[in-house]
């Protein structure tokens, strides 16, 4: 029934957002649910940053701690990993990194029904607090799995990432105008529910994106991360990724098809959101400069995208979530359609 409610799901119980605080982490992890022993998800870069300094901090709190790094987060790759995770016997799961280690390590968690804690070292996606698993695939979508019970935050690590995983970010967040705007046209095309509250939260994680531009400021980390961590906060008060994911990220999910491994995903979802603000009657124009405010990319060639492969996105980015009422559903997109929308909104 299209008004049903979705059902909100459990919240993160601390959210710590610190400087210069990696070293407390043994700390937060017992203060949460005491574990004694920890298996920790983290990619090989991050491993050499600061594997040294969570280690020590664990030791100190007497946490045996194991590590693995996630190859991808394909569902083999998942399941290959837990199988090690499951042998660490551990009380908790530690996702470190972005939203690759993030992913693999709330998946885990989920699977072994264990507490989950997810550890940012980039503000490169909002996926930090959201109870969601994004999937490639076939039909990208997200699955359920559980909301962090701790998320934890060293704002000096993040700071110190490269600063196209923060573009990145503000483009993940910037798609939030796209996506609100999709459900407002499932409520009022089809009497989808729709969660004023939660839509509410996550235009406002893209809101100090935009008052920055109109200030003339760069955003602080500080407030990125948080408008992060926020926007998943409203996918778990929607009980989906609904405020958070549109056609925008349909276009994002279709490139992942259809040119893996071409840009990150907030930079796709940077790109997708001016094209369908364009397609929705929305000021595209200051998505752009939003985004060309923090060196977000605002064309493909930016992030070594064929065009050709653009317009396929945009054919297809529908057919992939057809159950999710978007802008696309509005339009017949044609590949000659899809290049002159890019066209004119200099995408292309
Ligand atoms: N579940 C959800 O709600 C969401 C999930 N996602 C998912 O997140 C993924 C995108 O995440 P994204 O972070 O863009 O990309 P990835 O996690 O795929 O890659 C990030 C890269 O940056 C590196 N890195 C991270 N932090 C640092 C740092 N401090 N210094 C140096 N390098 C660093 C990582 O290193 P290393 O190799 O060591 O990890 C990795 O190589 C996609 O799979 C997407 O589906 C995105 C949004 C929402
Ligand atoms: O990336 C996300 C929100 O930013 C997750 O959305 P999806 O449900 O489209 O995977
Ligand atoms: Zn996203």
């Amino acid at each position: 029934m299209p008004n049903t409610p979705s059902h909100t799901m459990e919240l993160p119980r601390l959210i710590v957002v610190g400087e210069k605080n990696i070293i407390q982490i043994g700390k937060f992890l017992k203060s949460l649910d005491s574990p004694s022993r920890a298996s920790i998800i983290a990619g090989k870069h991050v491993q050499k940053i600061i594997q040294k300094k969570i280690k020590k901090s664990l030791a100190n709190s007497k946490i045996h701690n194991f590590w693995h790094v996630p190859e991808g987060n394909d569902e083999k790759s998942i399941i290959t990993i837990q199988k090690k995770v499951r042998s660490d016997r551990s009380d908790i799961i530690v996702g470190v990194g972005g939203g690759r280690s993030v992913d693999v390590a709330k998946m885990i968690a989920f699977s072994l029904h264990k507490p989950f804690v997810s550890v940012p070292t980039a503000a490169s996606h909002d996926g930090i607090a959201s109870p969601f698993v994004s999937v490639r695939g076939e039909k990208p979508h997200s699955i359920v799995a559980t909301a962090p019970l701790g998320v934890f935050v060293d704002i000096d690590i993040i700071k110190k990432a490269p600063r196209r995983l923060f573009a990145s970010g503000c483009g993940d967040l910037v798609a939030k105008i796209t996506a609100v705007r999709d459900w407002e046209l499932g409520r009022d095309r089809t009497g989808e529910y729709y969660g004023r509250y939660s839509a509410n939260l996550a235009s406002m994680s893209a809101k100090i994106l935009v008052e920055a531009v109109e200030k003339h400021k760069v955003p602080d980390t500080r407030d990125v991360v948080e408008a992060l961590i926020s926007a998943g906060v409203a996918s778990c008060i929607a009980g989906s990724s609904r405020p958070c994911s549109g056609s925008e990220h349909l276009f994002s999910h279709a490139l992942d098809k259809i040119a893996p491994n071409v840009g990150l995903h907030g930079e796709k979802c940077g790109i997708g959101a001016i094209l369908m603000a364009k397609l929705q009657g929305q000021d595209w124009k200051k998505i752009v400069a939003t985004l060309k405010n923090v060196n977000a990319p605002t064309t493909a060639k930016q992030i070594g995208l064929k065009k050709e492969h653009l317009a396929q996105a945009l054919v297809i980015a529908q057919s992939l979530r057809p159950q999710r009422y978007t802008i696309l559903k509005e339009v017949v997109m044609t590949e000659k359609k899809a290049l002159d929308l890019a066209r004119v909104t200099g995408v292309i």
